[in-house]
């Protein structure tokens, strides 16, 4: 018998050979194994958010799909935890148990109670998602990952979706800026870093053109992005998830974004003078790691070895630069970078943020004050000046954290506190230098050296010495473009979408500065290796694993301006 009240469903149900009592009750659906004598034993609780879905019969995904569709049976289709990954997270598997009910109205009555009480304690999982493979990020396996791995899932879970697999770079940002993305839920990227930037600067942008918010203008208020970015981890350096999920395994990213996990993420604007350079999350590097991108990138065919290769040939050739950095300070009384903490799923760092970040959002409505000034008090502040000789200038919004340094660049920093952390490696002998790089794989501290600065930032601007000022680009000076106007100002680029002309109105009042003419530093292409000639006194900005053609930028944080499908890192040891 099924006994059903307004807060409890309850029956006895079989696995296999065992007697089990099942209820579903509130957030939870459980199930207690009772013995022969009547005595309860072990008892299993799912939280209704982390069901996957509920199928009538036996039903196997996995390794294939397989249905044996009796009366009696139904199979529970859940997030299962596991203990032991290779990240500082726990990966996530798809649990499932075919239970047997006493007669077939029972079973059904369990389908449908388990289905509502899906749709009422899960409303905001995805239904549609758009999803872009990159065929050729990291290992090549991108389109095989989505199938075997990530389309199952989706198909269990009833999400639709439509998948695009590039062909050029650039591809999924332009898509997303100009295509109708009406009943979307969601956007996917399967690939790595570079995959990411393309949806995080789609999204963006695309979020300021429906606003009229400039993107160039260093102190606008961005806007927030409703639409959630998905990772399916398939790059190189997959830094962005494993700092996000703690782990780079698919099939985890990919229950998260079932369950429609929601972590808000801070973003840090690149402009040159006054214009938008690029968007980053996971580093903002100068000297070391700009070298080893250059490098690396005459070696793409090794893969993501390419990053160790060329991380050697950097290290050996002990190279360190002049400049001038400059960064306003986030209050102290808030976190420090030093203050040994780490910021978990749930972080109350990042969720008291919010209020300081959006002291303008009403959350009844959901939505954000239109009166309100547009420019943000977050850039109120002193600038500080360091000037020196560095081995590596980095700038990171979140820990950073991926398989090659499992604690980060920044081991303390937080995903959405409206911060990022700046770190300073002055000129130093190689076995320092190797000792500070050596300190991200180990537990040591990697700023505890009389060589390396970490200070909590709103704002960083870097410029060169007198004397070392960026040439003039040899194509002549030309206007730098969002990525949004690129698309928008380029019909042949992309047929179809319906924005074009609202935005070119909105991005009217930049022009009517007049063309912001530039310079850039000539890249004469890296030559690095211990057959280098003489050193350069000029480095290179990685972003994100691009690199940027400017060597003067300013950086300011936004806080908590995306949203990923994902909750942060659990931490392993809670069960
Ligand atoms: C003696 C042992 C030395 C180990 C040094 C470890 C330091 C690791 C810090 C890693 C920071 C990673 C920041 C993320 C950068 C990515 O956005 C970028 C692009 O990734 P992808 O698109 O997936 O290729 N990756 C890099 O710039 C690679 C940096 C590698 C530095 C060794
Ligand atoms: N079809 C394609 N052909 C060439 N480049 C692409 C394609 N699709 C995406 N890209 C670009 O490839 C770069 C690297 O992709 P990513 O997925 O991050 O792999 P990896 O982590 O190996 O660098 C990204 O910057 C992206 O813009
Ligand atoms: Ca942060």
């Amino acid at each position: 018998m099924m006994e059903i009240d307004s807060v409890r469903v309850e029956s006895s149900l079989w696995i296999g050979n065992k007697r089990y009592r099942a209820f579903l009750s509130g957030w939870y659906f459980s199930w207690t194994e009772i013995d022969k004598r009547n005595r309860e034993k072990k008892t299993i609780s799912v939280p209704v958010s982390e069901v996957i879905g509920v199928k009538e019969g036996q039903v196997e995904i996995q390794p294939q799909k397989k249905v044996e569709d009796t009366d009696l049976d139904f199979t529970l289709f859940y997030v299962k935890r596991g203990s032991k990954g290779n990240g500082i997270g726990a990966p996530r598997s798809l649990g499932r148990t075919q239970f047997c009910c006493p007669s077939r109205d029972v079973r059904d009555q369990w389908i449908t109670q388990l289905r509502t009480a899906l749709k009422t304690h899960s409303p905001s999982r995805p239904h549609r998602l758009l999803v872009f493979i990159n065929p050729f990020g990291g290992k090549k396996r991108g389109k095989q990952i989505f199938h075997s791995l990530v389309a199952p899932l989706f198909e269990l879970a009833g999400i639709s979706s439509h998948v695009v697999v590039t062909e050029r770079a650039n591809q999924a940002r332009d898509y997303i800026l100009k295509k109708d993305l009406t009943g979307f839920d969601g956007v996917i990227c399967v690939g790595g870093d570079g995959m990411f930037s393309e949806l995080l600067h789609g999204v963006i942008g695309r979020t300021q053109q429906e606003a009229g918010i400039s993107e160039h203008d260093p102190t606008a208020m961005l806007r927030p992005c409703d639409l959630h970015i998905g990772i399916i981890p398939a790059g190189s350096t997959d830094c962005v998830c494993f700092t996000t999920v703690g782990i780079n395994d698919p099939v985890t990213s990919t229950l998260h974004i079932i369950i429609g996990d929601s972590q808000p993420l801070d973003v840090c604007s690149v402009h040159y003078q006054s214009t938008l350079v690029h968007y980053s999350v996971s580093m903002v590097g100068y000297g070391f790691y700009g070298d080893v991108l250059a490098e690396s990138e005459r070696h793409r065919w090794m893969g993501p070895l390419r990053y160790d290769y060329s991380g050697c040939m950097v290290y050996l050739c002990n190279r360190s630069y002049p400049g001038l950095v400059q960064y306003i300070p986030a209050d102290s009384h808030i976190s420090s970078p030093r203050d040994n903490t780490r910021c978990l799923s749930g972080c109350r760092v990042c969720s008291e943020s919010k209020e300081r970040l959006f002291p303008h959002f009403d959350s009844s409505s959901s939505l954000y004050s239109t009166t309100v000034s547009q420019y943000s008090s977050e850039l109120e502040g002193e600038w500080v000046t360091v000037e020196g000789r560095f081995k590596c200038i980095s700038l990171t919004c979140i820990s950073s954290s991926c398989p090659r340094s499992p604690k980060g660049l920044s081991p303390s920093a937080h995903l959405a506190d409206g911060t990022a952390d700046l770190i300073l490696v002055r000129e130093t002998n190689p076995l320092g230098f190797l000792t500070y790089l050596h300190r991200h794989t180990n537990t040591q501290d990697q700023f505890d050296l009389p060589f390396v600065e970490v200070h909590r930032v709103k704002a960083v601007r870097f410029s060169l010495p007198p004397g070392e000022e960026e040439e003039e680009y040899e194509e002549g000076d030309r206007e730098i473009q969002t990525s949004a106007e690129r698309v928008l100002e380029d019909p042949e680029k992309l047929s179809g979408g319906n924005t074009a002309g609202h935005s070119q109105q909105r991005f009217s009042a930049r022009k009517e500065r007049g063309n912001v003419t530039t310079s850039r530093v000539k890249r004469r292409g890296f030559v690095c290796g211990p057959c280098c000639a003489k050193p350069r006194s000029i480095s290179v900005w990685n972003c994100d694993g691009e690199l940027l053609p400017h060597t003067e930028i300013s950086c300011r944080v936004h806080g908590q301006l995306v949203r990923l499908f994902a909750r942060g890192i659990e931490d392993s040891a809670v069960p």
